[in-house]
């Protein structure tokens, strides 16, 4: 069997290779190879499947994305060809999480508000979304959910229960929220359109005093309103990680919002060893073998020394109201993981050049808080780093 790999996917011949004869392209480079043989073909975000593809492909049987996202998969096409295709759906929700508590946490932190004293919108309430709000809500925030096709596959007695719980709200209570977080798909369904949900009408209705975070996809806000929205008075802040136009896109935006990354919320090691062992797994399904490999066994390990001022202050017995607080837990995430190093590279870069698609092949490894072990003396802050994702070495239910 000819299995065609993305190079970017991490482990992929530790997986792969004995699956099949496994041969690895470049992005941007499919169309350069032999293709008229490969079987199977594991690609990343950047690689679109349409019948430009398709018809080179005789004898493809089994497609799979390594990610989350697969609006660069048309479906119907793949699936006029006859051929199996999946995604790696929730494999990098825990990266993306991380980088909305990094942005929100810096944030609060420089401005000197709360996140108690918060109410945050989470637009797309499904694998991320979930994760996002469970770490606001430890951090106390109130969070809200907007997820119309969610709420419609509820039946009518469950959308009553699932109200109280879980919060949904409609689009003008997204508008009016402190921090609004963005983790829809580009949604191609007519009934739940997610194209330019924020655009000129929507986007006059932000101010100063909020935070509109977007690691979705680029095409839900219009980047060409949101360029206008920024030049007018008393325009909200903005996070970017996805871009319209990716990797060619509005670079005038760069120095008008907080934070601007390259499409990177998702590149963990282990969100991105997470998307190719899924593959992996319904690969093994599909040609009926056994999985043998864990992720865990090719992580390599991960050391921090945690400074003891920061460990005492974690332990001191404290209120989620304290400012003093919050600023300890944003210190404790950056050792892990710190925006601001993503911004900074991308800003370097990109006032220079068009260099998106170089800053995401160059991206260094990153982490996720679970590989950091953390003693943890308090009930609260056992509670907090544990919804965050920390491990606490010293919690009994984890280790028995
Ligand atoms: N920035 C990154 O690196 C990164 C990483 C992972 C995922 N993503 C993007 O985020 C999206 C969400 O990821 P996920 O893993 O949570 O996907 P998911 O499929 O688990 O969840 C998507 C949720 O969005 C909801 N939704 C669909 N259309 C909507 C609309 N018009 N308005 C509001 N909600 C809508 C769905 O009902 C679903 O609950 C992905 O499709 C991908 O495009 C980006
Ligand atoms: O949808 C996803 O999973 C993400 O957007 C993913 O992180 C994109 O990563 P890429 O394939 O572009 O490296």
């Amino acid at each position: 069997m000819k299995i065609l790999i993305d190079k970017a996917m991490p482990y992929y011949l530790d997986y792969f290779s004995e699956l099949g004869e496994v041969a690895a392209f470049a992005e941007g480079h499919l169309l350069e190879q032999d293709l008229s043989q490969v079987e199977v073909l594991l690609v990343r975000s950047t690689t679109k499947i349409d019948n430009t593809v398709l018809t080179h492909m005789p004898k493809l049987k089994f497609v799979g994305t390594a990610t989350a996202g697969y609006d660069h998969f048309d479906i119907k096409a793949i699936e006029a060809a006859g051929v199996y295709w999946c995604s790696a759906a929730g494999c990098n929700a825990i990266a993306v999480t991380q980088y909305a508590v990094l942005a929100v946490l810096t944030i609060a932190c420089e401005q000197g508000f709360l996140l108690a004293d918060k109410k945050i919108a989470i637009v797309g309430h499904g694998n991320v979304g979930r994760r996002v709000k469970e770490a606001m809500s430890v951090l106390g925030a109130n969070v809200v959910i907007y997820d119309p096709p969610q709420v419609d596959k509820l039946t009518a007695r469950a959308i009553e229960n699932s109200l109280s719980d879980t919060n949904y709200v409609n689009f003008d209570e997204v508008l009016s929220a402190d921090i609004i977080c963005i983790h829809a798909p580009l949604n191609s369904d007519p009934a739940y359109p997610s194209q330019h949900l924020f655009n000129t009408r929507t986007l006059a209705q932000l101010n100063s005093n909020q935070i509109l975070i977007n690691a979705g996809r680029g095409g839900v806000v219009d980047n060409t309103a949101l360029l206008t929205r920024l030049t007018l008075p008393n325009a909200p802040s903005i996070v970017l990680d996805v871009w319209e136009n990716e990797p060619f896109i509005k670079r005038d935006l760069i120095p008008l919002v907080r934070f601007a990354t390259a499409h990177i919320a998702g590149h963990s090691l282990e969100g991105k060893a997470k998307g190719t062992h899924i593959l992996y797994e319904r690969l093994c399904e599909y040609i009926q073998t056994p999985a043998k490999i864990s992720v865990e066994s090719l992580l390599p390990a991960f050391t921090c020394d945690i400074p003891p001022s920061l460990q005492a202050q974690l332990n001191k017995q404290t209120l989620r109201s304290d400012i003093d607080y919050q600023t300890a837990i944003l210190a404790l995430c950056k050792l892990v993981y710190n925006i601001e190093n993503d911004d900074s590279v991308f800003r370097q870069h990109m006032s220079q050049s068009d260099s998106f698609k170089v800053i995401r092949q160059d991206y260094p490894i990153r982490r996720e808080f679970s590989a950091l072990a953390i003693e943890a003396s308090n009930k609260y802050t056992q509670e907090c780093l544990r919804g965050l994702g920390f491990i606490i070495s010293n919690d009994s239910e984890y280790f028995n």
